[in-house]
């Protein structure tokens, strides 16, 4: 038993159906074991907490009323068990009284055995939803929390302390190190990007560029691997729990046949069976994992195929896309195959031990008959000794067996603890740590100012740290339009980005004259999500004004923006859900023509709007900047084109060398 579980432990400590990762292999195997033992009971004592939220949890109730079934299951199977023997002894003696009585119980129990049996399933399939509800709505609120998911899918790497605070909200800087190392460079008149991030390097305050936030799928994980995840545990845990029991219940019984040959027979057998088993089993585990990756590349292929199929039927690209996906699809069935083979050959080894183990409980018996030790017992005697005989050591062989497949089992939960325990370890990073930054609104009278920028130098949150923005300073107040240009790859979105404070690589200050959550923005590309038409508008508000005056606004809006037909694709009905996809029937004008709608519902004081007029003709554009005017929201906006130059009042352009200028364009 204890080889078993050290067993168990090492496949999944040794790490084996894990990629080893890269720069590892030198390092101690030992403490590499421990290591990832002790992260894997971190993770699993986290994902305890979500199954067994409280005492009285639904899934407590459950996993209570599940262990008492198997107990009952167990007890019942054994009496069950025993049958045959007895009818052994009846029919050989032809005992007509005693064959109703047993035939009348046997098939009491064999309802009561199946009725128990398909309690179980249910219960553990209902334990399994029940668990997987609990921790995926866990993992969603962190995961839309904080904007988890956007930190967690885009190439960002993490901060490593709170020192690295960079963003200064209010009036007292917090980022005394950094702040103050790369303005005494650029007092020293060096503007180079290396001295900054070499002063960034022996301060002591560096970013953490091994510490990446992308972990490979995050969908899978929280589709998939949850769902394996609960089912596994629901499915071995009550086993785990009272398979000891059983297994010395059954071992005592054959030891009362027997004598220590029975029981003996049966943990040789076992050990054997292990031995050969357990290199077998090993191989396909890393195999599984591997295929679960590749299962997993292959369907994001498809679902990107899928969200882009018009770029791509544009692009003629049919030929590339159909290698790339036939060379993923040739990837995950290589994996395939290799696994086949490798289970063909350990299935060949378990039919052929479970045939043996079904003679075994024969062998063993020989040795006592042959050597007379049941000479006084009559022959109906011996039929049913060695009928239950039979069946105790068949089950406990079974029981073994069991309790190593439940093991080894074991080392799949450890994967899928692992992948489900890295992100939600990582989105409390995001949480805990200084990724996301908090914005604070300076306290002021000053209500016409949305907020003023200091000193402001923004890098690109990736390995490389590139300087884009070097000490910016401005402030967008009212009725003072900004135009944000410069050529394409220079910050002017990154900008948007720290504003907003999905980035917080920069250093500097941003000081908020209002709630920064009262700013709108239209994002460059336009984004529309299932639901009605007035939700489309109405977007990213969930609670819809349906007043007259607004619907009656709406309208008028639609006709303005020549998108009145899209009326007739709901039935000329606002509230409608249509079976389509917006974005999948609109064209990228009016995509941005609809997005637009949103600023004009919303009516915000203050708007950043990306190239929100880049698809849409000249006349639109013109009609779009006119009611941003007649909403009195004030807007920054990043464009290309000269004609909307008269739209601004501010044109801050980003020049060579992460420079700028600022003019006056009135
Ligand atoms: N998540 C990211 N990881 C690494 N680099 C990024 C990331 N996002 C943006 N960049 C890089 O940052 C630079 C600035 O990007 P940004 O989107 O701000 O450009 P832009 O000036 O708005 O360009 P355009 O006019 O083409 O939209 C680009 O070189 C881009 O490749």
């Amino acid at each position: 038993m204890f080889s078993l579980v050290m067993n168990a432990i090492f496949n999944y400590i040794r790490g084996d159906e894990y990629p080893e990762p890269i720069g590892s292999r030198n390092t101690n195997k030992i403490s590499h074991m421990l290591d990832s033992f002790k992260k894997f009971l971190k993770y699993l004592n986290k994902i305890l907490k979500y199954l067994f939220p409280s005492f009285k949890s639904a899934s407590t109730f459950l996993f209570l009323f599940l262990l008492i079934d198997v107990v009952l299951l167990e007890f019942i199977v054994y009496r069950v068990g025993l049958f045959s023997g007895r009818f052994y002894k009846v029919l050989s003696n032809r005992d007509l009284d005693s064959f109703w009585p047993l035939a009348l119980t046997s098939i009491s129990y064999i309802i009561v055995n199946a009725l128990m049996k398909s309690i179980k399933d249910f219960i553990t399939n209902l334990l399994g939803i029940v668990w997987r509800k609990y921790i995926t709505f866990e993992i969603h609120e962190s995961y839309f929390m904080s904007k988890n998911f956007y930190y967690l899918q885009s190439q960002i790497f993490s901060e490593n302390s709170k020192e690295n605070v960079n963003i200064l909200v209010d009036e007292n800087p917090k980022d005394v190190t950094f702040s103050s190392k790369v303005n005494n460079r650029r007092l020293l008149g060096t503007n180079s990007v290396d001295p900054i991030l070499n002063d960034l390097n022996v301060s002591g305050t560096n970013f953490d560029c091994s510490e990446k936030l992308m972990l490979d799928n995050p969908d899978q994980r929280i589709t998939q691997d949850v769902k394996s995840l609960c089912s596994s545990i629901a499915n071995i845990v009550p086993l785990i729990l009272i398979s000891p029991f059983v297994i010395g219940w059954y071992g005592y019984q054959t030891y009362k046949t027997v004598g220590y040959s029975g029981p003996l027979a049966v943990v040789v057998y076992f050990l054997i069976w292990a031995m050969i088993n357990g290199p077998l089993t090993a191989p396909i585990a890393r195999v599984i994992y591997k295929q679960d990756k590749k299962e997993g590349d292959f369907r994001f292929r498809h679902m990107n195929l899928r969200m882009n199929a018009e770029s791509i039927a544009f692009y003629d690209s049919n030929k590339i896309e159909l290698d790339k996906m036939n060379h993923s699809l040739n990837e995950l069935l290589n994996i395939s195959y290799r696994k086949n083979w490798k289970e063909f050959i350990l299935k060949l080894f378990i039919n052929i031990s479970q045939y043996f183990g079904g003679i075994l409980a024969y062998l063993v018996l020989a040795i006592p008959i042959f050597t007379h030790v049941y000479d006084d017992y009559t022959p109906t005697d011996l039929a049913q000794l060695i009928s239950n005989y039979s069946f105790k050591c068949q089950y406990l062989i079974y029981l073994f067996t069991r309790l190593y497949d439940i093991l080894n089992e074991i080392s799949s939960i450890a994967g899928n603890t692992r992948r489900v325990g890295e992100l939600i370890e990582q989105m409390n990073e995001i949480k805990n740590k200084s990724f996301k930054v908090g914005h604070e609104i300076v306290s002021t009278e000053t209500k016409d100012k949305c907020f003023e920028i200091e000193n402001l130098t923004v890098k690109i949150p990736d390995f490389n740290r590139k300087v884009l923005i070097k000490n910016l300073n401005f402030e967008f107040i009212k009725n003072q339009n900004i135009l944000i240009s410069g050529r394409s790859g220079c910050g002017k979105t990154s900008l948007f980005r720290c504003i907003n404070g999905l980035w917080n690589s920069y250093s500097g200050k941003i000081k908020f004259y209002n709630e920064p959550r009262s700013i709108f923005y239209l994002p460059q590309n336009s984004y529309f999500n299932s639901g009605s038409l007035l939700e489309q508008i109405a977007y990213p508000s969930n609670q819809i004004l349906q007043d007259n005056e607004i619907i009656k606004n709406i309208l008028d809006w639609l006709n303005l923006f020549g998108l009145r037909y899209l009326l007739d694709r709901v039935n000329s009905d606002l509230n409608l859900v249509p079976e389509f996809n917006w974005s999948s029937i609109l064209s990228a004008g009016e995509k941005q023509r609809l997005s637009f709608l949103r600023v004009l519902y919303h009516k915000p004081k203050f708007a950043l709007l990306d190239e929100f007029t880049s698809s849409v003709d000249q006349e639109t554009e013109a009609l779009m900047y006119e009611y941003l005017n007649k909403i009195e929201c004030t807007f920054m906006s990043i464009a290309h084109r000269d004609t909307v130059r008269k739209f601004h009042q501010i044109e801050l352009k980003f020049l060579n060398d992460s420079n700028y200028e600022i003019k006056s364009l009135v």
